[in-house]
């Protein structure tokens, strides 16, 4: 994958190869982006199996892709829509960086500080072997936590801000984990983009 230095931030992490580009759009784009998205987009609210219990999933989603192929997570099947053009010129734009080509986007609304997307790795098995993936933020800021899988001692948070893009590849998914934790503030909507690669 290219992506000059200069563009982007490259996490001085053992074992993953993830950058971060905090001005990937403008703010005035980000914010048309996160008006749009967050009045058209149809989102929904799944149940997710935890330890045999089931739960309202804690915050909403939708994917939407190029292809038909479902994505499945945590017991959940989501069925892709066409992509959007507003999905479409922002994959191109991170295309362009990365000459990687996406086919798929799930889409996650954070509605407050409730909302969180507990410890996990994007290892699905439709992802391939070494996902790419591509996830850029709208909104409210929110921490990002990763944890190694096995030297426990490594963890690394990062504040992903209105704008900005994060990519992971590599052997990422293989030795850490990540997650969006909850927090007490009061705080505002977030919208996330995660990019991915469903051939
Ligand atoms: O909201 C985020 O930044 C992360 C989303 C995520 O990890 C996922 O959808 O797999
Ligand atoms: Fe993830």
């Amino acid at each position: 994958m290219l992506l000059p230095f200069s563009e982007g931030e490259l996490l001085n992490l053992p074992d993953c190869e993830i950058t971060y580009v905090p001005d990937f759009l403008s703010a005035e784009s980000a914010d048309a982006y996160f008006k749009e998205f967050r009045e058209t987009v149809t989102w929904q609210q799944d149940d997710i199996k935890v330890f045999g219990k089931v739960y309202p999933q804690p915050r909403l989603t939708a994917l939407y892709g190029n292809n038909e192929k479902p994505y499945s997570y945590s017991g959940i099947v989501m069925q892709p829509q066409r992509f959007t053009p507003s999905l479409i010129a922002i994959k191109n734009q991170i295309e362009t960086k990365t000459q990687v080509e996406f086919t798929t986007c799930l889409l996650n609304l954070y509605r407050n500080g409730k909302d969180s997307n507990g410890w996990h790795a994007d290892n699905e098995k439709e992802l391939g072997e070494n996902p790419v993936i591509a996830s850029v933020t709208l909104g409210q800021e929110r921490y990002f936590h990763l944890k190694h899988r096995s030297k426990k001692e490594l963890k690394y948070k990062i504040l992903l801000k209105h704008g900005s893009l994060l990519l992971m590849q590599g052997e990422t998914q293989h030795h850490w984990l990540h997650q969006i934790p909850k927090t007490a503030r009061p705080i505002g909507e977030r919208i996330n983009l995660t990019f991915r690669v469903i051939p």
